[in-house]
């Protein structure tokens, strides 16, 4: 039995007969019971990034005189599975719409350790947020302000909010998924062109003007699939001044920031992933240094907080598909690429279309010492762009039947998932210990059909 390395999980293991098991699991039997594609999560694996990151965070904050708490944001993945894993792991919740808000209750996380973001929260957002007395809501805009005050006001109760600000740091793998630039929707802008307050500040200033609201924090999330921790610092820098320009104005100390998510994964063999160590002491010292410049001399950081979603639970899953058509097609240099078709594709995982994102695959169901051949793994959608894998090398011999894994499909695979072509999304399998355990169903074309009113 041999360890898979990166980007493999932890317990991926080639077993003696070429065939691939995650966490005591043969795929093979996995695929025989439960059928393809599944969604396969690798329990441990899972945990154990939970606990790196809130370890790493914990000591770079306890060595510079701060506490921490780690929000594993849900949009990346959430069930109530994940959610208890997460909670028994010491980390809270991030939460961006109703569904992933009314998830985390049903896995009993308690509501103070449950975050809501969204730019255009709905009414039901706000109220379930305030009724069940979640930990924190991120206001996005100067009308939220308003309207989060307004609803607590109606409700009577008094609601704890962080101010989301755009730092202007770009950052990330792709311009969809960096989110601090100042031209896109997220967030209250730093900038102020023409001299006056800017829009962050202002957001803050009526925070503390309505009585309703508690200001917990400010936020900002520069982006996600972040490979180089020194825009984390920039963030964090800017962040402090705002929070210090907020002391200026109005003596409140903000009492904590949240720098986000956004630490990047290994996608490819030989990738290096962000290591959580890393990425913490260039937060914490950051904070630590703008601290200094500022002259804000022995005051107490700001309590920390970050929301990594990506680096807990993608590399944490692969997806098991069935390899049908192979087909040797001529490509415009001359050269052969082999199509290999799986029976999922861009409905289950829209990464590579959307991003030009690339991943990792290999046979799992046997070895093989036929030499390899260049392939591009394909869908089975009516779209030449339903592609699984761009460019991978598998053996010469892939052919109907084989069971094909894709690496590190964790985090937005199955919460970004659709059902184009009516074609119902895949379960999710947990794995661990030698048990597999479905957390979350697969959708059958009876479920589909039951929403259709005719
Ligand atoms: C506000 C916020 N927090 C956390 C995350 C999680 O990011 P990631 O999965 O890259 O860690 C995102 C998504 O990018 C986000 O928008
Ligand atoms: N969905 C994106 C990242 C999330 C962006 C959320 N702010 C991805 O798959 O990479």
């Amino acid at each position: 039995m041999t360890a898979m390395p990166t980007p493999w999980p932890a317990t991926a293991r080639r077993t003696s007969d070429g065939s691939v098991e995650i966490g005591g699991v043969a795929l093979t039997e996995l695929a025989a019971s439960g059928g393809t594609p599944v969604y396969v999560l690798d329990e441990l694996d899972a945990r154990e990034r939970a606990r790196a990151y809130r370890d790493a965070f914990a000591a770079a904050c306890a060595e510079a005189g701060t506490e921490v708490d780690v929000y594993y944001a849900g949009k990346a993945f959430l069930s109530v599975a994940v959610a208890r894993w997460m909670t028994a792991e010491g980390l809270r919740i991030d939460t961006a719409s109703l569904g992933e808000l009314t998830t985390a209750l049903r896995a009993d996380v308690a509501p103070r350790d449950i975050g809501l973001h969204g730019n255009n929260k709905s009414e039901p957002e706000i109220d379930l947020a305030l009724r069940s007395g979640i930990g924190r809501l991120v206001l996005d805009s100067l009308p939220e302000v308003t309207r989060v005050a307004d609803a607590a006001r109606a409700l009577g109760v008094r609601a704890p909010v962080m101010v989301r600000v755009t730092t202007g740091v770009h950052a990330g793998g792709h311009e969809y998924i960096s989110t601090a630039h100042e031209d896109q929707k997220f967030g209250l802008s730093l900038a102020a062109p023409d001299g006056g307050d800017s829009p962050a500040l202002v957001a803050v200033l009526a925070v503390l003007e309505r009585p309703e609201l508690e200001l917990l924090g400010l936020h900002s999330h520069i982006g996600s699939q972040i490979l180089d921790p020194a825009g984390f610092g920039v963030a964090a820098r800017a962040v402090m001044g705002l929070r210090a320009a907020v002391a200026r104005r109005t003596g409140v100390l903000v009492p904590e920031l949240d720098l986000g998510g956004g630490f990047g994964v290994a996608y490819l063999p030989g990738e290096v992933p962000l290591d959580p160590d890393r990425a913490a002491k260039e937060m914490v010292s950051a904070l630590a240094d703008a601290a200094r410049e500022l002259g804000e001399g022995d005051a107490p950081l700001p309590r920390l907080s970050i929301e990594p979603g990506r680096s807990v639970i993608g590399p944490a899953g692969v997806t098991l598909y069935t390899v049908g058509t192979v087909k040797p097609v001529r490509t415009e240099d001359g050269s052969t690429r082999t199509y290999v078709s799986v029976d999922g594709g861009m409905s289950d995982n829209i990464r590579p279309a959307l991003y030009g994102a690339s991943y990792h695959a290999e046979i799992v169901s046997r070895s093989s010492t036929a030499p390899a051949v260049r392939c591009r793994v394909v869908g089975k959608h009516c779209e030449s762009g339903d592609i699984v894998v761009h460019d991978v090398a598998l053996p010469g011999d892939v052919a109907a039947g084989d069971l094909l894994a894709v690496a590190v499909t964790g985090a937005y695979g199955r919460s970004m998932a659709s059902t184009y072509n009516l074609v119902p999304r895949p379960g999710v399998v947990a794995v661990a210990g030698g048990v597999a355990t479905p957390i979350v169903r697969r959708e059958s074309v009876a479920d589909l059909l039951a929403l259709d009113l005719g």
